[in-house]
């Protein structure tokens, strides 16, 4: 997903999710475990406001699982129904015809009561990019559905994927832009792989997570970088773990880049173990 969210995408997106939604039973939101909140965009309570709606906390392979079970409670408390799953192994993604069957279940009531045969329960994937949209489509489709890019003047008839007997997906998500209001969000959405490396400065990125792992996980730093303790200030952090990953440039000095470039990567690849980088409250 190589957009740039300017004023009119962030239209054009809402616009196309409003008419999607139109024709959908139960929506499906998927965010980021390790950032349920900075991975979300509140625009989304507007669009489907009055409609079931099932939570996924994806990539939850990556988040610290006594962070993922807090996230758990705070959505199921605000009227969500909840799951956590790891879509690339496919681990959880089984629940989620089930749950979504159940949130219909009012629905199916209503249509019987009518005399009218119920139909397939209709479901719609909605998030912001590169939170796994396509890749549980893919599972639940149990077959690899081609990604469809902008292509204009064509316009493609919406396709819908029989998940078992009961429930039908739409073959495209519902795409939203993450949110930009704040400079931790938009750190957050670096981090994890949500936003362009082009469109954040690196050197603040990487400032915004040591100081979060320093505060929040420092055991995880000092095994990973063989450091005895955490030092006060940040620049003797750096120094520590420049010194111990061979940083080194001309006359002793620290390069401080590649220290930077070593936590990112490291962070990223999941080598410095599950991580969230935000608690509920
Ligand atoms: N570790 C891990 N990686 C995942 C998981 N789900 C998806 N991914 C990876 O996340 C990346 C993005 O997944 P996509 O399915 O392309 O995401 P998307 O939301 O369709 O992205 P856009 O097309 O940009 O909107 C890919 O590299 C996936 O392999 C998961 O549960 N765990």
């Amino acid at each position: 997903m190589s957009i740039q969210w300017f004023p009119g995408h962030m239209a054009k997106a809402k616009r196309e999710a409003q008419e999607k939604l139109k024709i959908i039973d139960v929506v499906i939101e998927l965010v980021d475990a390790r950032i349920p909140l900075s991975s979300r965009n509140p625009v989304i309570d507007e669009l489907a406001k009055n409609k079931p709606r099932l939570m996924l906390l994806n990539k939850a392979d990556l988040a610290d699982p006594k962070r993922t079970e807090q996230w758990m409670s705070y959505f199921k408390e605000k009227g969500f129904a909840v799951l956590e799953i790891n879509a690339q192994k496919g681990t959880g993604v089984r629940k989620v015809p089930e749950v979504v069957l159940d949130l219909a279940q009012p629905l199916i009531e209503k249509m019987k009561r009518k005399g009218m045969n119920p139909r397939a329960v209709r479901a719609l994937i909605l998030g912001i990019p590169n939170v796994g949209k396509s890749t549980i489509i893919n599972r639940l489709a149990k077959k690899k559905i081609a990604k469809i890019g902008d292509k204009p003047g064509v316009t493609k008839a919406q396709q819908w994927i029989k998940v078992g007997q009961e429930m039908e997906l739409l073959d495209t998500p519902g795409i939203l832009w993450p949110k930009f209001n704040d400079e931790a969000v938009g750190f957050r959405l670096a981090l994890t792989g949500a936003i362009k490396e082009e469109i954040f400065d690196f050197q603040e990125t990487t400032v915004f997570l040591l100081k979060f792992l320093k505060e929040n996980y420092p055991e995880r730093l000092m095994e990973r970088y063989g450091l005895e303790d955490i030092p006060e200030e940040m620049v003797q952090l750096y120094d520590q773990i420049g010194r111990k990953r061979g940083c080194l440039m001309g006359g002793g000095l620290i390069d401080y880049d590649r220290v930077a470039e070593i936590l990112f990567r490291e962070f990223r690849s999941g080598m410095l173990g599950r991580i969230s980088l935000e608690a509920p409250n």
